[in-house]
């Protein structure tokens, strides 16, 4: 996978630009404030179709009431266009100008991994499940539609709850247990590699301590329908559905403790780290093909020995761009990110026989 180009208009703070990537490693670095995550954040949307802001209008740069991005990406020898509108708090999506849904862009397409990682593994529960289940609906559509069938399942159930609709009950459970079960049996499925992975990436980081991915799950999918039964009356006391996938966790064990409670700073980004790796290659792996890169801060909280992982990460996928507050050594394009703006600097050690850049200049 490829992003020959990115395109962006009224996006966050980022003056109108076009920008061309090459193949391997771009390096972009500057000031804080300058930019930076805002490129990546606009190359991440125009690549998937994915945000996880709250509102979209936060994209949109202040004082404007439309923003757009677009890539030119290349995937498998073919060349297609990626659009996303952003307006009104809604997100249009195009690829070769025809209107298309999220999930119908290429799913595997980039991995953005940020120093806000961390709080997959200190966080609470929900970011995890949230991780998880971006994954698993990345890797399979059927998942993302029986996500989203559950999820609507489990609102209007509670709504019924609080309405105190007990005779409806046996309707809605009927349902979520349905919906429940195979999300349930998915993740189980997709863990299994997942794990594998995650313990691996988390040893070429150098970490002691072994790495284990599981999840805790609320109930199981051969007693989910009497769980539900016998949680009934607490149920409508409460106006919520107290078990199903939507309350389980993905423990992180590191050695012998949950990661989310014992695990220092450092740890925890390794961790994050393994997770996103993992991520990387469970994607390359189902579609083939490996995705863009997109590192935000690569030096932040890291060792020496962390950050020539992520550099190696970089350096392992067609093509990677890595932003910090420093340039990042070994990079094919360097761009100067400052006010918005990125400029390409030119490489100060000319290739033998190259003028220098001055006298190109002169
Ligand atoms: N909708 C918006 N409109 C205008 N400016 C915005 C909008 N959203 C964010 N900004 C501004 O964009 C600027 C750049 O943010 P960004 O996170 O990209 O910086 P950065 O270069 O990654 O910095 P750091 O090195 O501190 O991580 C910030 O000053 C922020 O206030």
């Amino acid at each position: 996978m490829r992003l020959d180009s990115l395109s962006t208009l009224n996006y966050r703070n980022l003056a109108p630009c076009t920008l061309l990537f090459p193949a391997g490693v771009t390096g972009v670095f500057g000031e804080n404030g300058a930019g930076k995550t805002n490129l990546l954040e606009a190359a991440f949307l125009a690549l998937t179709g994915l945000t996880d802001v709250t509102r979209l209008e936060q994209l949109v740069q202040q004082g404007e009431t439309e923003a757009y991005v677009r890539a030119d990406l290349e995937s498998s020898g073919s060349l297609s266009v990626q659009e996303v509108g952003l307006g009104r708090g809604r997100r249009q999506l195009k690829v070769d100008g025809v209107r298309v849904r999220t999930g119908d862009l290429p799913r595997g397409s980039a991995v953005w991994i940020r120093p806000e990682d961390s709080e997959l593994v200190f966080g609470s529960p929900s970011g995890r499940r949230a991780f998880l289940d971006s994954l698993l609906s990345r890797l399979s559509a059927r998942y993302a539609e029986v996500l989203s069938r559950y999820e609507r399942t489990v609102s209007q159930r509670n709504a019924a709850l609080r309405g105190g609709e007990e005779w409806a009950m046996h309707v809605w459970d009927e349902s979520l247990v349905r919906l429940g079960t195979e999300i349930m049996t998915v993740r189980r499925r997709a863990l299994v590699r997942l794990n594998e992975l995650a313990a691996e990436a988390n040893a070429a980081l150098g970490s002691r301590k072994p790495l284990t991915l599981s999840l805790a799950e609320s109930t199981t999918p051969e007693a989910y329908a009497q769980d539900l039964a016998s949680r009934r009356a607490e149920e409508l006391a409460r106006g919520s559905t107290a078990t199903g996938p939507h309350r389980d966790d993905l423990v992180l064990t590191l050695g012998d403790f949950p990661a989310s409670e014992y695990a220092s700073r450092g740890e925890g980004r390794t961790v994050a780290l393994a997770l996103r790796r993992a991520e990387l290659e469970l994607l390359a792996e189902r579609f083939g093909e490996r995705p863009v890169l997109l590192i935000d801060d690569f030096s932040a909280e890291l060792d020496p020995g962390r950050r020539a992982f992520l550099l190696d990460l970089a350096a392992s996928v067609p093509q990677a761009i890595v932003t910090g507050t420093e340039r990042a050594p070994g990079a094919a394009l360097t761009l100067r990110a400052h006010g918005g703006r990125f400029t390409p600097e030119v490489t100060a050690e000319p290739l033998p026989g190259e003028p220098l850049a001055e006298e190109v200049r002169a």
